[in-house]
């Protein structure tokens, strides 16, 4: 018997719920605003509490958090609709266990959940997260964000949602896509993957929705497309951002009916697979700049999952390595000095670079010697040295540094403001010249940049900005 809290405002939510509970022993309280949660939230100790996110005096993640201070080892559940399923990412951030989606659709789901919080033993842990990583070679680290992450992956895994994922790339949107699949209720069924940028417009329709015999120039016959062969799998859109608006029309349907047509077809087909969609850019801004359809954000961004970039997550390099080289088998280890090298490199290119570095060093290292030492690392690493960094900001010594950018951009942006709201006329020198010194600055802090990201080296600098070599004197003030 344990005593369960309920709150929620539709008064047939806590009836049923009291009706279901109460059948099985337990005691029930209902609590249908936040005045009366206020009144009874120190009235003994509970157990569990399924709590709505919205109430009409109050915020369902407020009660949340007032709920954990004081009952810190009550289990909570949050319920949402479908348009509050966001609130839900929130909910169990901030330690909600789960969340239900209302209307109930299953009412054993519930029976279940209940039983299975009110069993510690059964309490899915973070050790459950870390097994299935392991299991299917993908490595989470030590770091909170990164457990963070997997540990809401893998309950929202369990959900009918769909899921977005964002991170620069070789950040391994993929690897946690392929994660939720197997997390998820659809781990037998199959996992495909596309890249919606790497093929033409009309290959990709046809890859998602299949087609019929006849209706391009060398198609033979039917095609089955991923929605119809991944089933009740997962389906993994990968830089979704670039797929046409034309496209994006027929995936917004599928998402939001589960309907689609093969090219050339004249029957709709239905699909039961769940989306994971994936861009290294950012939608939101794609969506301003009229390249990516709103409404299908709306639909995309249910459950959005951002991968912090390697360089922000350095401390976890020594062990990703460690972890490498133990799956593949292969028996070397990195000096202090080679980790220390690769932690202070920023690396663009990611987990994937990670693994190019990892890969060549054990290759040069291979049946010469089992120490893997910097001169098994690429140069661009080497040469990252902190000192290399000095050098290349001595290059442009009169150059700002990109955090002075930003507080010269502040300053800039109140400068213009003052002279906006000012009372009296302005004279428009003052504006022209405030609006060259801002080219100037701009300029200089992204050659600035050029030359820190290359190491000073101005061949590839130029090369990046586009501009030539002559140009980069001048602005570097070294008219030739
Ligand atoms: N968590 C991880 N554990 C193990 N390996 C990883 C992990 N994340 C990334 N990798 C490695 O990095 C490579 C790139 O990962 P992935 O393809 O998932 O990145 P991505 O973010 O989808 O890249 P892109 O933006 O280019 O599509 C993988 O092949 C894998 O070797």
């Amino acid at each position: 018997m344990a005593n369960i809290l309920v709150v929620d405002d539709e008064k047939e939510i806590c009836l049923f719920l009291r009706h279901l509970l109460s059948d099985k022993g337990h005691i029930v309280t209902i609590c249908t605003s936040r005045q009366e949660f206020d009144q009874t939230k120190n009235d003994g100790t509970f157990d569990l509490a399924f709590l709505d996110v919205r109430l009409p005096d109050g915020n369902g993640l407020e009660i949340l958090k007032d709920l954990k201070s004081i009952q810190p080892f009550c289990k909570v559940v949050v319920m949402t609709g479908y348009s509050t399923v966001k609130t839900a990412v929130e909910a169990i951030k901030l330690g909600a266990y789960d969340f239900i989606e209302k209307p109930f659709d299953d009412i054993g789901d519930i029976e279940q959940l209940t039983e299975r919080l009110l069993t510690d033993g059964a309490v899915p842990s973070q050790d459950h997260v870390h097994d299935l990583a392991a299991r299917i070679g993908c490595f989470i680290g030590q770091q909170e964000e990164m457990n963070q992450l997997f540990s809401l992956a893998y309950k929202f895994a369990q959900k009918n949602v769909t899921v977005l994922i964002e991170g620069e790339t070789g950040t391994g949107k993929e690897v946690l896509a392929h994660f939720i699949h197997e997390a998820s209720l659809r781990a037998d069924y199959p996992f495909i993957g596309v890249n919606c940028g790497a093929i033409s417009e009309h290959l990709l329709e046809s890859e998602l929705f299949g087609h019929t015999k006849g209706s391009f120039t060398g198609a033979a016959k039917d095609r089955k497309g991923f929605f119809e062969l991944a089933d009740k799998g997962t389906l993994f859109l990968d830089e979704i951002g670039e797929a046409s608006l034309t496209t994006q029309v027929k995936l917004l349907r599928v998402l939001e009916t589960g309907e689609f047509m093969k090219v050339g077809g004249e029957t709709v087909l239905r699909s039961k697979s769940r989306v994971v969609a994936a861009s290294h850019v950012d939608l939101h801004n794609a969506v301003s700049k009229g390249s990516f359809r709103e409404d299908l954000l709306y639909r995309l961004d249910v459950v959005k999952l951002t991968i912090p970039p390697l360089r922000k997550r350095v401390q976890d390099i020594p062990l990703f390595i460690e972890d490498y080289l133990r799956r593949h088998g292969f028996k070397l280890m990195f000096t202090e000095e080679t980790l220390e090298l690769l932690m202070s490199y920023n690396w663009p290119g990611n987990i994937r670079e990670l693994v190019n570095v990892i890969k060549r060093a054990v290759a040069l290292a291979e049946g010469e010697t089992s120490i893997i030492t910097p001169e098994h690392l690429p140069q661009k690493i080497t040469q990252h040295a902190p000192g290399v960094l000095e050098t290349a900001a001595a290059i442009s010594p009169a150059v700002p540094k990109s955090t002075g950018f930003d507080s010269f951009l502040d300053q800039w942006q109140q400068e213009i403001r003052d002279m906006w709201k000012s009372e009296d006329i302005t004279e428009l020198q003052l504006v022209l010249d405030s609006i060259k010194k801002l080219e100037t600055e701009t300029i200089q802090a992204f050659i600035d940049k050029s030359l820190r990201k290359t190491v000073g080296n101005r061949k590839k600098a130029v090369e990046g900005l586009g501009i030539t070599m002559r140009k980069l004197r001048y602005y570097l003030n070294e008219k030739k």
